[in-house]
């Protein structure tokens, strides 16, 4: 498994304002659709491409196009929900599943209560989309799952992590999966309840208004 913390000034720049309490909910979902389009630029480095021959208006010229079965984009709603948009700017052609996941706030288990997915993910590329990567039990569930239904490469894309929560899915993919892991910031850790420090707070609630 894969982690690339992206090191970028703009990244950190709008990682900032997001994290800010006072940044309302519409500039909150316009900074993380932003975040995702630049973190997905780096995410999509090893997207599968198949040699494509065209015809410029010159000459006839050779070139690649995203090679076939189409990226999996799959957001883990509700807070990736807010992450979409700005993926499938980047990646228009991916086809999109759901995975509908809550994490429960007294044991920091999650559980799956919705799944929409393609019946075969064999030889997928899948690109999980999470703000937060907490303890890492929604995110090493959510993989495990698209692995075991024949996922061959899982990327997730998420806005902030924690030592702990890396780890965590490190040990339930095991080193040598084929897992990246992509952030704009690694935090330093938890607090009791399993939030990261400092973090931006509950990102669910503040992408949809509840704060
Ligand atoms: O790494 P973990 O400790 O599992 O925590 C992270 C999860 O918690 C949040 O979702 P939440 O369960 O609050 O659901 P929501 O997206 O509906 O707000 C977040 O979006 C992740 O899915
Ligand atoms: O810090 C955290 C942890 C889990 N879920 C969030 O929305 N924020
Ligand atoms: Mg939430």
């Amino acid at each position: 498994m894969r982690l690339h913390v992206v090191d970028h000034p703009l990244v950190a720049h709008k990682l900032t304002t997001l994290r800010n309490r006072e940044t309302d909910s519409p500039t909150f979902r316009r900074l993380a659709d932003e975040l995702v389009t630049l973190l997905a630029y780096e995410a999509t480095r090893g997207v599968r491409v198949e040699e494509h021959e065209i015809s410029t208006p010159v000459a006839p010229a050779r070139g690649v196009k995203l090679a076939q079965p189409k990226p999996l984009v799959v957001p883990i709603l509700r807070a990736g929900l807010g992450m979409l948009e700005g993926m499938t700017r980047l990646v228009p052609t991916a086809e999109v599943g759901f995975l509908g996941m809550i994490r429960n706030e007294e044991t920091l288990e999650a559980s799956t209560y919705a799944n929409r997915l393609p019946d075969d993910l064999t030889g997928r590329q899948v690109y999980v989309l999470d703000p937060m990567l907490a303890t890492g039990g929604t995110l090493a569930v959510a993989i495990r799952y698209l692995m075991e239904r024949g996922a061959d490469d899982v990327t997730a894309i998420c806005l902030l992590g924690a030592p702990e929560g890396v780890e965590h899915v490190r040990k339930a993919v095991g080193e040598d999966a084929p897992v990246q892991i992509v952030l704009a910031g690694m935090d330093p850790g938890l607090n009791d309840l399993g939030y990261i420090v400092p973090g931006l707070g509950d990102a669910g609630d503040r992408l949809y208004g509840v704060v």
